[in-house]
């Protein structure tokens, strides 16, 4: 490590100072598991001050208080926006109170403990803990996975998907009973009970382009069809309710991945061809639909359990109705038995043979096809671990007609790119439907990849891009593939799954996360999370890369830090991110990467200090506003120049972007305190190719100004990445830093002049240049994120002006162009000759080393 840990003597004495230092403590008391991950920080024997070991005004309050202690009563204690203490800090302390629980005496033997309300700690260092750790996966939900102690929960979508790939409700209770050092709690054994005998008894069906609720068992039915919610959701046809034999299970079956090495062929491969389900009898069209069918079953030679009752419902209700089956905690199960599905085309395509799945690649396709049928719902991967793959092999597999929706332009080319490289698929059955391209495939099916927005656009179509949604709501798709998945919930993307009729759906993403509450919607839009693989074994096994995070804190100058305590509250963030000390920081930090041979990116959301950083740096940097053609010369240059170590990036670069040649990464400003962008920019250098070096480490250092809301911050968004397994290392002092030589701002009057600067254009410039980047990001089709981190789908209110590329602008793209600010787009003109100073610089070197004799 380039830095040394050390005591930081001086701590301001202002009022504002404390609360800062009190938010930031608060925050992170308040994110589960990150205290302890804090403590280890400690690890490193130095005598550097914490800030988890200080005393602390609240915790004192509420260690008094212990039993009647409400955190409403005193809300002064807590800084606007942060979640309160008691209810994070004490109140799951209780529930994970362990003490009126009896260890077995063989205790030490077994590396689980449970508690009252199905909450999992694994002991995750005992012998054990591999084989539980597979156990659990699969029937309970990941918390928090860090060193020694894994948290695990017993969740409802947890256990359906557990009892959907066969387990019973026994078999999750006996085993876990084997593996805990107490007895099960009767309460968590009958919850377990409960999930196993309502799971699988609603279905919900595509048949002939229509839905069904499906059920064999009819007091279900009857409480469906009385359900106020569901009931008027029927489609009232002469044909209400259908009644048909059952279609017979099937083995498991992992089809069109036979020539992949590695990949498991799993019993049953070679299933016979089942019968076809007979199609609906008719039953009766009485509104006592319970009773008739009762007596019809009399009459009838099906038994309950052979036959299966079905209502149609209307295409639009299908999540409305899902969403309430859940609620009754009868979820409606979506499972495609693609092998016997007769009416759609079949799709030629299967892995190239030199494909090698991964071990949790496959392990998590396993999840989806383990009855041998499709079912929907979410896989979740680190960054970089080969979503697209997993994605791929389920196509495989399906052989049905594929829609695959993505979030941007640069990744519907990525994922076809991906098809062909996996697949032996014939490149004319990819089809395109993005703003730049739209191509149909040339036989009965294929796939079809486009992005979230171009069939969400509800502005009126061009014809090509209307006869385009025509088709692609016209036919039956047996797989929808969804790319980061989480953007799903919102609310404008919630249509896509009513609009397109697909009989799976596949969510991936590596953020299961969103910042307001909707995450769990995905059960019913999508299905349960099906599988999450553990960070930190994927980086031992060399399938990541290891990394060291650090967070390293920037003291302010005094002058600045009055301004920013006078500024307004976006202001603020600009006094953060041109802190000198921060400049000199991650100046020192590239010097020193750079010196090892690293590759660096750093990241800036804010457009304006990018710049500065960048051009004082001589630097390469993009933002929104970059061009195209740039935009590709400059990471083409990163990738393969010697002559350039580093890159500057705005948000532009926080997904889709392969760079593995990146080592190091610096964040210099960040997007409020989403844990998702944390996470994502993590991922930038977790592909990185020297991964399997011998003692190989990426490093991602997080720079934040001392005593200000970007401490706060960067706590939030740590937290996910803790729960991951990762630990932040506080740096609060860079080792010879003032040493440095070329180090700018060193002087008084350079940092004076530097402030003046800053406070001229932070009325003006600062913040026009953050509308270039929304202009840019919208030119791109990615998503926009709030200051909440919710998912927007346009630029915020301040941004004037859609830019795109020249070709987009006739209006024949199905985008709409906007020109508000005229004035905006003569400066984009003005800017075709490179940017970049580094570019002028390098241009400049060359001009001279030809003059040379
Ligand atoms: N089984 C595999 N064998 C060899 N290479 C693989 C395998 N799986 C994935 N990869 C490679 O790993 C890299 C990352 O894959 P991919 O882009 O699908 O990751 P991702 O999970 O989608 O990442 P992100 O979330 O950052 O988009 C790619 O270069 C891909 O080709």
């Amino acid at each position: 490590m380039p830095c040394r840990l050390a005591m930081s003597s001086k701590r301001k004495a202002t009022s504002a100072v404390d609360d800062a230092s009190k938010a930031h403590r608060a925050s992170r008391d308040s994110t589960p598991g990150l205290a302890s991950q804090r403590r280890r920080v400690g690890d490193a024997k130095d005598d550097s001050w914490e800030p988890d070991e200080q005393p602390n005004v609240l915790d004192t309050v509420i260690a008094q208080n212990t039993q009647k202690f409400d955190i409403s009563a005193f809300p002064y204690l807590l800084p606007p926006g942060i979640v309160d203490v008691a209810s994070r800090d004490f109140q799951p302390e209780q529930k994970r109170d362990f003490t009126a629980l009896r260890l077995k005496p063989d205790h030490h033997n077994r590396p689980l403990l449970i508690d009252g309300w199905g909450k999992l700690i694994l002991e995750s260092f005992h012998p054990l803990a591999p084989k539980v750790q597979d156990f659990l996966i699969t029937v309970a939900e990941p918390l928090s996975r860090p060193t020694f102690m894994h948290e695990y929960r017993l969740a409802t979508h947890s256990l359906y998907a557990a009892v959907s790939i066969g387990l019973s409700s026994d078999d999750v209770i006996n085993t876990l009973g084997r593996f805990l050092k107490t007895e099960m709690p009767p309460n968590v054994a009958e919850y377990v009970r409960h999930c196993g005998r309502s799971y699988g008894k609603v279905k919900m069906v595509l048949r002939d382009s229509k839905y069904y609720v499906e059920t064999a068992d009819l007091d279900v039915l009857q409480m469906l069809l009385k359900d106020p919610i569901i009931g008027p959701c029927r489609v009232q046809t002469v044909e209400n309710i259908t009644t048909a034999s059952a279609p017979t299970m099937a083995g498991l079956a992992i089809a069109g991945t036979k020539e992949a090495a590695g990949l498991r062929e799993a019993a049953g491969l070679d299933m016979e061809e089942s019968k076809r389900p007979q199609t609906g009898q008719r039953a009766t069209t009485t509104n006592e639909v319970y009773n008739v069918l009762a007596e019809d079953d009399g009459d009838n030679d099906y038994s309950e359990q052979d036959v299966v009752h079905a209502f149609q419902i209307q295409d639009d209700k299908v999540s409305k109705v899902a969403e309430r089956c859940l609620a009754l905690h009868y979820p409606a199960l979506e499972e495609y038995d693609f092998r016997n599905d007769y009416i759609n085309a079949n799709l030629e395509i299967d892995l190239r043979p030199g494909t090698q799945i991964r071990p949790y690649q496959e392990k998590s396709l396993s999840k989806m096809f383990g009855n041998g049928r499709a079912k929907s719902g979410v896989i979740v991967l680190p960054c970089g671990a080969g979503k697209t793959l997993v994605g791929v092999t389920a196509a495989c597999t399906i052989k049905k007609g594929v829609i695959v929706l993505a979030t941007s332009n640069m990744s519907v080319i990525q994922w076809r790119n991906e098809f062909l490289k996996w697949s032996n698929i014939d490149p004319d059955s990819i089809a395109i439907f993005s703003s730049d391209k739209k191509s149909v495939f040339t036989g009965n099916t294929g796939v079809i990849i486009t992005t979230y927005s171009m069939v969400t656009n509800s502005r009126e179509r061009a014809y090509e891009s209307a006869k385009m949604m025509k088709f692609l709501q016209g036919r039956e798709w047996g797989l929808m593939l969804l790319d980061e998945v989480h953007v799903v919930p919102a609310q404008m993307f919630r249509r896509v799954i009513g609009s397109l009729k697909c009989h799976s759906k596949l969510g991936l993403t590596a953020t299961l996360l969103r910042e307001d509450d909707r995450i769990e919607d995905l059960n019913f839009l999508i299905g349960p999370k099906l599988y999450e693989a553990n960070w930190m074994e994927l980086s031992e096994q060399g399938h990541i890369a290891k990394v060291q995070c650090a967070e390293v804190w920037c003291p302010m100058p005094t002058e600045f830090y009055e301004q920013y305590l006078n500024a307004g509250v976006r202001a603020r963030s600009l006094f953060c991110v041109m802190n000198p000390q921060k400049f000199q920081a991650c100046q020192y930090l590239i010097r020193y990467h750079e010196s090892r041979g690293d590759k660096i990116i750093v990241f800036s959301d804010n457009v304006y200090a990018l710049e500065i950083y960048a051009k004082k740096l001589m630097k390469p940097y993009l933002y929104g506003g970059t061009s195209n053609t740039e935009r590709q010369e400059v990471l083409d240059f990163f990738q393969n120049s010697p002559q350039c170590s580093t890159l500057f990036l705005s948000k532009i670069g926080d997904t889709s972007l392969d760079l593995p040649e990146a080592t190091c990464l610096i964040q210099i400003s960040a997007q409020y305190g989403s844990r998702r962008q944390e996470a994502q920019r993590l991922g930038r250098i977790l592909r990185a190719t020297r991964r399997k070096d011998e003692g190989f480490n990426a490093f991602f250092y997080s720079l934040v100004s001392k005593d200000t809301n970007e401490m706060v911050f960067s706590s939030k968004r740590q937290a996910f990445l803790v729960d991951q397994g990762y630990s932040f290392k506080i740096i609060t002092e860079l080792k010879d830093m003032d040493k440095m030589p070329d180090l700018e701002f060193g002087t008084p009057q350079s940092r004076r002049e530097l402030l003046s600067k800053v406070l001229g254009d932070a009325e003006s410039k600062a913040w026009k240049d953050e509308e270039k980047e929304s202009a840019g990001l919208q030119a791109d089709g990615n998503m926009f994120y709030g200051p909440d981190g919710k998912p927007m789908r346009k630029a915020p209110r301040s941004a004037k002006r859609t830019a795109s590329a020249l070709t987009d602008l006739g209006g024949g793209q199905g985008m709409a162009y906007v020109e508000q600010d005229r004035s905006a787009n003569k400066s984009i003109k003005k800017k075709k000759a490179p940017q970049s100073a580094f570019f002028r610089k390098v241009a400049r070197e060359e001009e001279r080393r030809r003059k040379l004799p």
